[in-house]
């Protein structure tokens, strides 16, 4: 018996091997329009001013001791007041069990196996289609996934009336895996109307709705306006779980800081979730690495920092809204037969583009551009330097 020997390569991912491929390409013009990492008008990842205030703050500081609970309950607790508001009542009451987790991925995963310890048996709803780690996340929770219908192919835009028959005929109190804003892959929200119409479904059917919220700020610029959708749920007198991470929005995509939390009945079942979900972390890493959780706890508790971050982050969003306009209107100047409309419909870092993988093909060996079979296109990686670039090689392999 020689061991590991049936041990076969894994599946390439879909998302990391688009990056791969595009860092092997010497072609001066390549463009990545692959993974979703912010990058500014050069091209390049971008560290916010706040983070470097905040960095500033910490050094010298020893990171060798684990986390204290003191500032990873503040790190909780401000997260936690972005989702439900700077004055909710369930911050006042306690309503919440919170706590940090490995950024958005290790939010999920800590939710995916409470869901399955807590309700054995029960399954999740997911988009159509969803980020393609959801399906590994819950996976590996053991928790069977379901879809239900969400992005229509041929409007580019919400499949609103298959998507509440398929809430309508899930069983009462099914888990749904919610996108709050900027979805991924396909760049499509419910209007705050269809987002109303749907909390009230949920409550009539009593479904658990967990939103991962991994694009805060990134939809329409405003965080608080981001957040609608989640409120309007617990308005309504929904109870939520959600994922939130700081690797997009703040830019601290290798620090790993996020936050899991689940809204609860009362502070006493808060109490019960927290001290499960804390062992449940404890069993898989222990505990986070701890200078993100100080970056991230300095500039939210700190009111001049905040309000920095908040324009930071307008700044990002309204930089992927300006390509977007630019990048429909390049393709209707070169009298494209096809409706792009969608490109400016649609909010957030990606772009569901309608391109075909054969045609993505063609844009990565003929024009060195890089970007997921779906056609998701990543629009940090449009620059204006490159917009008209890529508006000609869009519109050689679609005319
Ligand atoms: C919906 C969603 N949830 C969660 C996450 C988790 O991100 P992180 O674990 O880095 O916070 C991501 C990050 N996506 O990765 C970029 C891409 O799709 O190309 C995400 O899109």
């Amino acid at each position: 018996l020689k061991w590991w020997d049936h041990v076969a390569p894994a599946p390439k991912d879909p998302i990391t091997s688009v990056t791969e491929a595009f860092l092997a390409d010497a072609s001066p013009t390549k463009i990545n329009l692959g993974v979703g990492a912010y990058r500014d008008d050069e091209g390049k990842p971008v560290v916010l001013q706040c983070v470097r205030e905040a960095e500033a703050k910490i050094a010298g500081c020893d990171f060798l001791e684990s986390v204290s609970s003191a500032v990873s309950s503040k790190l909780v607790e401000e997260s936690v007041k972005l989702v439900y508001g700077m004055n909710s009542d369930i911050i006042k009451e306690g309503r919440f069990a919170g706590v940090q987790a490995l950024s958005g991925t290790g939010a999920c995963r800590l939710f995916a196996e409470f869901q399955r310890r807590f309700y054995p048996g029960s399954q999740i709803y997911m988009t159509g289609p969803t980020w393609s780690n959801h399906h590994n996340i819950w996976r590996d929770a053991l928790v069977p996934e379901r879809t239900f219908h969400y992005y229509h192919p041929d409007s580019k835009g919400l499949n609103f009336s298959a998507l509440m028959d398929d809430v309508k005929n899930a069983p009462d109190g099914s888990f749904f895996l919610l996108h709050p804003c900027a979805h991924n892959p396909t760049g499509v929200d419910p209007t705050e109307e269809q987002w109303r119409e749907i909390s009230y479904l949920f409550k009539v059917k009593n479904h658990f709705p967990f939103f991962d919220m991994a694009y805060q700020g990134f939809a329409s610029g405003d965080l608080d306006r981001d957040a609608q959708s989640i409120r309007i749920f617990v308005e309504d007198g929904n109870l939520i779980g959600c994922a939130q991470s700081f690797a997009k929005n703040m830019g601290l995509y290798g620090h790993r800081v996020g936050c899991l939390n689940v809204l609860c009945n009362d502070a006493k079942q808060a109490v019960a979730i927290k001290s499960q979900l804390q062992q449940i972390a404890r069993a898989m890493y222990s505990s986070p690495p701890v200078h993100g959780i100080l970056l991230v706890s300095g500039i939210l508790s700190d009111p001049n920092m905040k309000a920095l971050w908040v324009e930071e982050v307008k700044v990002m969003a309204n930089r992927i809204q300006s390509l977007r306009t630019t990048l429909r209107k390049s393709l209707e100047q070169l009298s494209s037969s096809l409706n792009w409309e969608h490109i400016t419909n649609q909010v957030g870092m990606f772009c569901f583009s309608g391109l075909t993988p054969e045609q993505v093909d063609r844009l990565q060996r003929g024009f060195h551009i890089y970007m997921t079979l779906d056609g998701r296109m990543s629009m940090a990686g449009v620059t204006t330097g490159n917009v008209s670039y890529l508006a000609n090689a869009i519109h050689e392999v679609t005319k």
